[in-house]
């Protein structure tokens, strides 16, 4: 996994590199510049081959520092390049300021507005290093005017110029991938914050990418993201292995990377899911109970059932209630079937070796599934089991404690895992959810949101964050390369909370939260396998053919 730095991570990474003499803010700088430039003939080759036109926008901090850096390397490259500066020079940075002298001493400073920008002749390559990290408000108006994604339409043929952004777009917050204008917060300026900011091609950062280029906007607007190497050594205090909780004071990125290296998927995989012996008993790899609804009512829960099974689980019962029995057993083979009578207790139906209950699935908003959702909790593991059953909630499990959240939090433990949607999440925690309105990261609020409920929380999304109570949290993201939109179809979320139940009964010996990442990972797998079309009974029937793919 990659691990992803926090704005305050990275400032604290360049100080320490700086003071114990291992490099000048100045040599970063440089190494920063030149890390876009050969990022962007990396990205573009044929921009090698001879001279061509740049636009460089630099802003009042270290961002545009890096502005300057960039459009003197191109200059000495024999391009044109027009530099326009928002800001005053006099109170830039020292090392930016530096930069924007040697730069001045030879060409010109334009103005940073849309008049000057798009009169000048159109550029082959367009640089934003107007704010990286350090931005700390809505983007001013003159400015949010030249970066508005339909202002380079003054140039013919704009969608060919190759536009690149410094660290980040300038405008989206690195640290929560919003932009200051998405957010319920008053702008302290006064000024409108752009409707529609420009999409880049490609964002070069520096060390290691950041949790905004991964959540909420940043996906959209990013284009590539590359992490360019400018020299600083990692200090995290312990590096952790891949199947082990994540770091605490750190985000992981979950793809199949470690320690900064692509690794075979299969490595992955094998790290997180149990090890079948070879003579391996069905109850060797868990039995699941998934809780089905009333007639007419059990699709959700079949579905999770379907997926608990491929994913690997040994047993898969659905629970249903006696009226729903006959729509069942019409519709599943190797998954058993239990009639749960309303007032007959879990511990009747479910024996010892249970190592997975997935609950919430059309189950229905009831006391009924109330009261289910405290027995499944209640349990602990039986006389075989290292592990408690997991109990994944998810859909009416959680929005039946809408109501009192607090008293379902009392009674999750560390194999819980809330698999809630926004609106759900919302429901049980309201004032995270409309703080993460008002500009809070994702990864704050789940983080909090675990710490709270003592579980797993997995908040689901295009970018998924899921946090465990100690602060560990990890970010999804269906984006650069692995987009799904296809995903966003009836029961895909039933299907994710049967596969993270699958994975977590075998009893694996990774923690769970590597289950969740790995089960969101299989999931957007097997959508992009099957491709547009698809419907949530399509997805668990990917998965043989996935597993096969990543090598298992
Ligand atoms: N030595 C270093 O610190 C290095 C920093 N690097 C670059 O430096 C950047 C961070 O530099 P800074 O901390 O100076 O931050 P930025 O350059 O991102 O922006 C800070 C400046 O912008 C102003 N500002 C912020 N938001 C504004 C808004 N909405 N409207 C008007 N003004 C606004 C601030 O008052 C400050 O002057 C990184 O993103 C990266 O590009 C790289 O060169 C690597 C080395
Ligand atoms: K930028």
């Amino acid at each position: 996994m990659t691990e992803l730095l926090s704005s305050a991570q990275m400032r604290a990474i360049e100080q320490e590199a700086i003071q114990s003499g291992a490099a000048t803010g100045l040599d970063l700088m440089e190494r920063a510049g030149k890390g876009v430039v050969d990022a962007v003939l990396a990205a573009w080759p044929a921009l090698a081959a001879d001279p061509h036109r740049a636009v460089v926008l630099c802003g009042p901090g270290n961002n545009g520092g890096d502005g300057f850096v960039i459009a003197r390397l191109l200059r000495a490259m024999g391009w044109t390049v027009r530099l326009h500066l928002f800001g005053d020079p006099a109170r830039m940075p020292e090392d930016a300021r530096h930069n924007h002298d040697l730069w001045a001493a030879e060409d010109p400073v334009l103005a940073l507005d849309a008049a000057t920008v798009f009169t000048g002749p159109r550029p082959d390559v367009w640089i934003d290093a107007v704010f990286g990290i350090g931005l700390s408000r809505p983007v001013p108006g003159e400015v949010a005017q030249v970066l508005d994604a339909d202002a380079m339409a003054a140039w013919e043929q704009s969608h060919g110029i190759r536009r690149v952004a410094v660290d980040c777009p300038s405008g989206l917050n690195l640290d929560t991938g919003m932009i200051a204008s998405d957010t319920d917060a008053p702008e302290p300026s006064g000024k409108a914050g752009r409707a529609t900011m420009n999409t880049v091609d490609l964002t070069v950062t520096f060390h290691s990418p950041k949790p905004g280029h991964y959540l909420a906007k940043g996906p959209i607007l990013c284009g590539e993201v590359r992490a360019v190497d400018i020299g600083l050594s990692d200090t995290a205090p312990e590096r952790r292995s891949i199947m082990e909780e994540p770091d605490p004071e750190r985000i992981r990125l979950v793809e199949p990377v470690f320690r900064g290296r692509a690794i075979e998927p299969r490595t992955w995989l094998k790290s997180v899911m149990a090890k079948p012996g070879k003579a391996g008993h069905k109850f060797d790899f868990g039995h699941v109970m998934v809780f089905a609804g009333g007639v007419g009512q059990g699709g959700a829960g079949r579905l999770a059932a379907r997926a608990a099974l491929r994913t690997g689980a040994g047993l898969v019962t659905v629970l249903c209630p006696p009226a729903a029995l006959i729509e069942n057993a019409c519709q599943l083979d190797a998954i058993m079937l239990r009639a749960l009578k309303e007032d007959v207790p879990l511990d009747d139906v479910a024996d010892a070796r249970v190592t997975g209950f997935c609950m919430g699935p059309g189950m229905g908003v009831t006391p009924r599934t109330r009261k289910l959702v405290q027995e499944a909790l209640a349990r602990r593991a039986g006389p075989r089991h290292r592990r408690d059953p997991v109990v994944v909630l998810d859909a009416d499990a959680l929005s039946s404690f809408a109501e009192d959240p607090a008293s379902l939090f009392p009674r999750t433990h560390a194999r819980t895992i809330l698999t809630p949607h926004e609106g759900e999440f919302e429901r049980l925690f309201p004032d995270l959810g409309s703080s993460q309105r008002q500009g809070r990261s994702k990864v704050d609020v789940v983080r909090e949101a675990a710490r709270r409920a003592g579980c797993i929380i997995l908040l689901k999304g295009v970018d998924t964050v899921i946090a465990n109570p100690e602060g560990g949290a990890s970010v999804h993201v269906a984006a650069y390369g692995r987009e799904a939109p296809w995903l966003a179809t009836a029961g895909a979320g039933d299907v994710l909370a049967g596969m993270i139940a699958g994975l977590a009964a075998t009893q694996a010996s990774a923690g769970l939260l590597s289950v969740a990442e790995l089960a969101v990972y299989l999931h957007v797998e097997c959508a992009r396998r099957f491709g547009p079309g698809l419907i949530s009974e399509d997805l668990p029937e990917q998965l043989p053919q996935v597993f096969c793919e990543l090598g298992l």
